[in-house]
């Protein structure tokens, strides 16, 4: 499987998903202005991803910092703020930058009083690296048990001739995280078990996240994938062609509302109207307990060019108006469960979340 985001000697190792499919391409990162714009170009893109990726911009951008600890926290402080503003809506880059904010103050602390500055500045950086490269080993593993929750609900959707057929939106695979994904991960569990699947991949215009990356990582695995148009899937639905949906989110509100890709909001009322399941797959850091609504969420506005230049050639004429929002807001109401690392939230509520996500 390919692995998103890793660390070299000195460099965080990026593949460039604005590439895929035809070319599978690394840069290196090497600053935290290189990984502000890697993240808002979405050449690591998916929430999960996405926050691994920040906590290493965070240690990038200090890490050749010399001089006295209180402008040291300062500019810490400056990169942290800084990399928080390259995209609004995954809150999982809020919960990486903020927990690389603690393991700072938090090493900080832990000396004894007459360390100078110098060796204690040298413990934080050491301490922010180690911690961005636990963050990949943890995403991983939540990954992995996002899948063992999912394949439960999953395994008693299998038809007749032993098939679980599924329909995604977006791309919530192993490319959205380090390694498992998190909508995607039941099915790569279940392929390990033996199980049979099919998935259905909404291309996800604007940037075709489904077909150029969703299509591209199921196929690299073997498991039996078909690409359809994103205005297909009512008539996907309708044919019985799929048992659910399951997609990932950008960030869970404390009602259970669901943000996720532009489109997803259509797809879970479609569900609703053929009596199909919504599934969101999540970990416990897309769960933002501080909002109280799916309304409140930051929604990212992204470039008019992505709507009418995006498949390489002009589409719309100059000078027209184009709205282009990257991420919608599901209803907790058309949300069946919410399947995170800690367990599956069957019809999510304020209550219900705060007992699996506190
Ligand atoms: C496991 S990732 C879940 C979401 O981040 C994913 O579905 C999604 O909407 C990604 O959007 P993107 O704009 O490609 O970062």
């Amino acid at each position: 499987m390919l692995q998103t985001v890793r660390w070299t000697d000195n460099a965080c190792r990026l593949l460039d998903q604005t590439k895929l499919p035809t070319e599978t391409v690394y840069v290196d990162i090497v600053d935290e202005r290189q990984m502000w714009d890697a993240i808002k170009r979405l050449v690591v893109r998916g929430a999960p991803a996405i926050g691994v990726a920040a906590a290493f911009g965070v240690y990038l951008g200090v890490r050749s910092f010399s001089g006295e600890l209180l402008p040291f926290y300062d500019r810490l402080n400056e990169v942290c703020d800084y990399l928080a503003t390259s995209r609004p809506t995954a809150v999982n880059l809020f919960w990486a930058i903020d927990r690389q904010r603690r393991v700072a103050r938090d090493a900080g602390r832990s000396v004894r009083a007459d360390t100078s500055d110098e060796h204690t500045i040298a413990l934080v950086k050491a301490k922010l690296l180690a911690t961005a490269r636990q963050m990949l080993d943890e995403d991983t593993a939540i990954c992995r048990r996002i899948g063992e929750h999912g394949i439960e609900l999953l395994m008693p959707l299998t038809a007749a001739d032993g098939v679980i057929r599924l329909l995604t939106h977006c791309n919530a695979g192993g490319l959205a995280t380090v390694q498992y994904g998190t909508a995607l991960a039941p099915v790569y569990v279940g392929v390990e078990r033996g199980l049979k699947f099919h998935v259905y991949a909404d291309e996800t215009r604007p940037l075709l996240q489904g077909s150029r990356i969703t299509a591209y990582e199921l196929q690299a695995n073997g498991v039996p994938a078909t690409v359809i148009c994103d205005n297909m899937a009512a008539t996907v639905m309708r044919q019985d062609k799929v048992k659910a949906v399951i997609v990932g989110t950008d960030r869970v509100a404390a009602n259970g509302d669901v943000a996720n890709k532009i489109g997803t909001f259509g797809v879970a009322i479609l569900a609703k109207h053929f009596g199909i399941p919504f599934f969101v797959a999540a970990p416990t850091s897309s769960i933002d307990m501080s909002l109280a609504t799916g309304d409140l969420i930051p929604i990212e506005a992204r470039s008019p060019d992505e709507v009418t230049h995006g498949m390489g050639r002009q589409t719309a004429p100059d000078g027209i108006d184009v709205y282009n929002p990257a991420f919608d807001v599901t209803p907790a109401e058309l949300v069946t469960a919410i399947i995170t690392e800690r367990g599956v939230v069957k019809n999510p509520t304020t209550e219900s979340l705060r007992l699996t996500a506190l």
